[in-house]
């Protein structure tokens, strides 16, 4: 019989603070002896993210729209796929924890938030749902982080940000449209509560709360999963 591991996801939209927060449960974890290991998408360094390079790149349209969210949707989850053969499949099955930077709901988000009309979302979201995890067989996530951070502060959090994968300042077809990142976090919101994800609000009081609260809040989270799981 297979021991099924956990696998942990940190979501959010562009410079929410999901690199860093992944790496600080990552370092966190493994201190403390846990079997840890850590995943992000998409993988840019991998042949299989060509066409989600090519995308982003707006070789297929300058618009996030030009791409329907179905096609889109497809080129993200083929890297993901590659990733769970190459990177990780054995080490979950074995029982590992797996923190992932995006996955699945990063497809929910920002792909979902193409489409306005409430069914056509749902039937959206269904059909993900069905090729990403029954199809192509990847695993649910255990538990789903949104940061949650309005879209003017992550704007300013990624200022002069180079583009990760080609290095250069110029952004991507997504990062450039701030109707586009609005939308996709009004549509994770109303995710959140849909999927029972954790959101983890990254202001107070109008201020950004620091790297060291939000992460203390998120371990804890995870903690008391590991508890109840027991
Ligand atoms: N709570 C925070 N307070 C201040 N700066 C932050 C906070 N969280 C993240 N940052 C900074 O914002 C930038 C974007 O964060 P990053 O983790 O790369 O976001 P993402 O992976 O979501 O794109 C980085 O320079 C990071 O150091
Ligand atoms: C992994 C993934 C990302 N995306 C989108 C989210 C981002 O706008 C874009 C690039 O992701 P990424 O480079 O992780 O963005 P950032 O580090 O700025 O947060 O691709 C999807 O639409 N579906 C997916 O499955």
């Amino acid at each position: 019989m297979t021991q099924k591991g956990k696998l942990i996801v940190i979501e959010g939209v562009d410079g929410s603070g999901k690199e860093t927060q992944s790496k600080k449960l990552y370092q966190r974890l493994k201190k403390e002896g846990f079997s840890v290991m850590q995943i992000s998408y998409p993988r840019y360094d991998k042949a299989s993210s060509e066409m989600v390079k090519a995308y982003l790149r707006g070789d297929f349209g300058d618009k996030p729209q030009d791409v329907s969210p179905y096609i889109a949707s497809t080129f993200y989850a083929m890297d993901r796929y590659a990733s769970y053969k190459e990177d990780y499949e054995q080490f979950y099955k074995a029982g590992g924890i797996v923190i992932a930077d995006r996955y699945t709901t990063s497809n929910m988000v920002h792909q979902a938030g193409k489409i306005q009309d409430v069914k056509q979302r749902k039937k959206f979201l269904d059909w993900l749902w069905d090729y990403e995890f029954h199809l192509y067989g990847l695993p649910i996530p255990d538990l789903v982080y949104f940061l949650d951070i309005p879209v003017t502060m992550n704007q300013k959090l990624m200022k002069g940000r180079r583009n990760k994968f080609s290095g250069k300042k110029k952004k991507d077809i997504h990062e450039r449209d701030l109707r586009y990142l609005q939308r996709s976090y009004k549509t994770a919101l109303s995710l959140v509560d849909q999927y029972h994800w954790k959101r983890i609000p990254c202001m107070r009081a109008e201020k950004l709360r620091s790297i060291e609260e939000i992460h203390e809040e998120i371990y804890e989270i995870f903690i008391n999963l590991l508890r109840k799981s027991d």
